[in-house]
Order: C-alpha cells, then structure tokens, then sequence
C-alpha cells in the first residue's frame, strides 16, 4: 500500500476518527470479547463505585413511578402467629386501604407482616432487601422487589421513594432506621415526613428516656419530641400520616391539593 493511500484508510470507533497510522490493530469489540485480563480491579473502589451507580440507577428505576408510599421498619426476628406479627398485618393492611404502596426491608418478621398485609388488602406491596452473609430470600408477599449489595443505597431508596416512616417492634437495624429518619427530619433534610412508633408499650421506655436524659441535658430541643409519634391503633397510624401530607399541603400551596396517595 502506498503512504497516500495509507493516510486515507479510515476507522469510526463509536464518536472516534481514526486516520492511517492512528488505526488501532484491534477493534473496541475484540479487545472486549477476545482478551481476559486480569481481575483484581473488580475488588478495588473505583469500581465499585460504578457497582454503588448501577445500584442507585436500578433503584430509581424500580421506584420513581411507584405511587406515594409509606416505608414500615420493624425486626427481622419476629415471629407469624405472634401479636406484633398480627399488629404489622393490620399496619400494612391500613396503609394499602388508604392507597399507599408499603415499603420494607423485604425481610421476614415484621417487614414480611407489613408486606403480608399491604397484599392481602390489595395494595402495592414492595420489599427493599439487603446482601446479607447468610442465605435470605425476599419475603414471599411481595409484588416489587429489588436486593441491594450496599445498606447506604437502600436506606436512599426508603427516604426518596416514601413520604412517611412507620415504625414497628424492632432491635437495632430498626433502631437505626428510626434515629436516621429522626435525624433527617430534625436536621430539615426531609421536610414531608411523618414518623410513626407503632407499640406504646415497646417504645414507652425511649420515649422516657428520651425526655429523661436527651431532652433535660439539652441533647435535644423540646420541639424534637414532637417529630416522632406514638400509637398502638392501625387505624391511627394512617390518620396521623394523612394529616400530615395534608397540613404539608397547606403549608406548601395553600390547598389540600396533592396531599395523600394518588388513588
Ligand atoms: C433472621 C434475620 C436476622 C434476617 C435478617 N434479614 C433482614 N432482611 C432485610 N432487612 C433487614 C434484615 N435484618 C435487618 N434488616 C433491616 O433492619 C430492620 C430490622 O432490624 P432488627 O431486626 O430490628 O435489628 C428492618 O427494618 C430492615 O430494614
């Protein structure tokens, strides 16, 4: 081949020109299908960095067309045929009549009660499950379902994607998940979002403790323990949140208008 014709020899690659010399030997698809490289960079952060965005992107696309959503928090450990199991069937079941979707943690126990409960009535019933070291399935009462690899994702997609926060019986993980959502009202992070404690007996003791010790050390402002509400009435717990997306309403527009679930 002569240099002239050479320099004319042209390659696209995707948006790319190449001209003579400048041709690579390989196509972009040989070199992806053809060569196995090492693989340690799978286990180093930029990488998984791009695992945390295919996380973020498969989560809103599950979530943002889902209807206005309640997300129900409560222990994993908690049993079927139990009172707190039968409260969370009657909390999801309250929900879905009032037209919310129900959000949990896709676990068993009290998030599988709520999801139990949000199906039976015939409401969307949606379960966010975490990669756990052991074994786990979601829940089998839920009709949308996505497992996350990464807890901060998830408890993104809680906060994003629901407009209340209910929360049943629970040890830590629903602890966390009370104190996050706690926090993030306090702070002004979220300004729609009513908090719900399902179980007065069960949440009595923090409340004490925390006007006790939070509120007369000055840990927290009086107005703080306003931010969490306490029941043990299904019916209640949805009255309060339906309240609150109303008062939200007013507050914003000077109507009710947009105020609940879409129906
Ligand atoms: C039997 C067992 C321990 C299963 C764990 N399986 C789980 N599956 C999904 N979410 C979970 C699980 N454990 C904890 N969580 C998260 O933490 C909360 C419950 O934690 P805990 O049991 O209260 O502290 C739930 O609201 C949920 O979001």
């Amino acid at each position: 081949m002569t240099e002239e014709a050479k320099h004319k020899q042209t390659r696209s690659a995707g948006p790319l020109t190449y001209r003579g010399d400048s041709i690579p030997r390989t196509t972009t698809d040989q070199r992806l299908l053809d060569r196995r490289g090492p693989s340690d960079w799978v286990h180093t952060d930029p990488w998984r960095v791009l695992r945390i965005q295919s996380e973020v992107v498969e989560g809103f696309g599950l979530l943002s067309e889902m209807p206005s959503a309640v997300s129900v928090f409560g222990s994993a450990r908690i049993q079927p045929g139990t009172p707190y199991y039968e409260l969370g069937v009657q909390v999801g079941r309250k929900i879905a009549e009032a037209g919310y979707a129900t959000v949990t943690g896709g676990g068993p126990g009290m998030m599988e009660a709520a999801n139990k409960g949000a199906q039976e009535a015939g409401g969307l019933s949606v379960g966010l499950g975490i990669e756990l070291p052991f074994e786990q399935n979601l829940n089998p009462y839920i009709d949308m379902g996505v497992t996350f690899r990464y807890f901060f994702v998830r408890k993104l997609m809680f906060v994003k994607y629901s407009q209340a926060f209910v929360v049943l019986p629970g040890g830590f993980g629903t602890l966390d998940e009370l104190f996050e959502a706690a926090t993030l009202v306090q702070t002004d992070k979220v300004t729609r979002f009513p908090v719900v404690l399902v179980g007065t007996e069960f949440w009595g003791g923090l409340e004490k403790w925390a006007r006790e010790s939070l509120l007369e050390n000055g840990l927290i402002k009086p107005g703080d323990m306003d931010l969490l509400r306490m029941t043990d009435d299904p019916d209640e717990v949805v009255e309060i949140i339906k309240k609150a997306h109303l008062d939200i309403a007013h507050r914003e527009n000077g109507s009710g208008e947009g105020a609940g679930p879409e129906q």
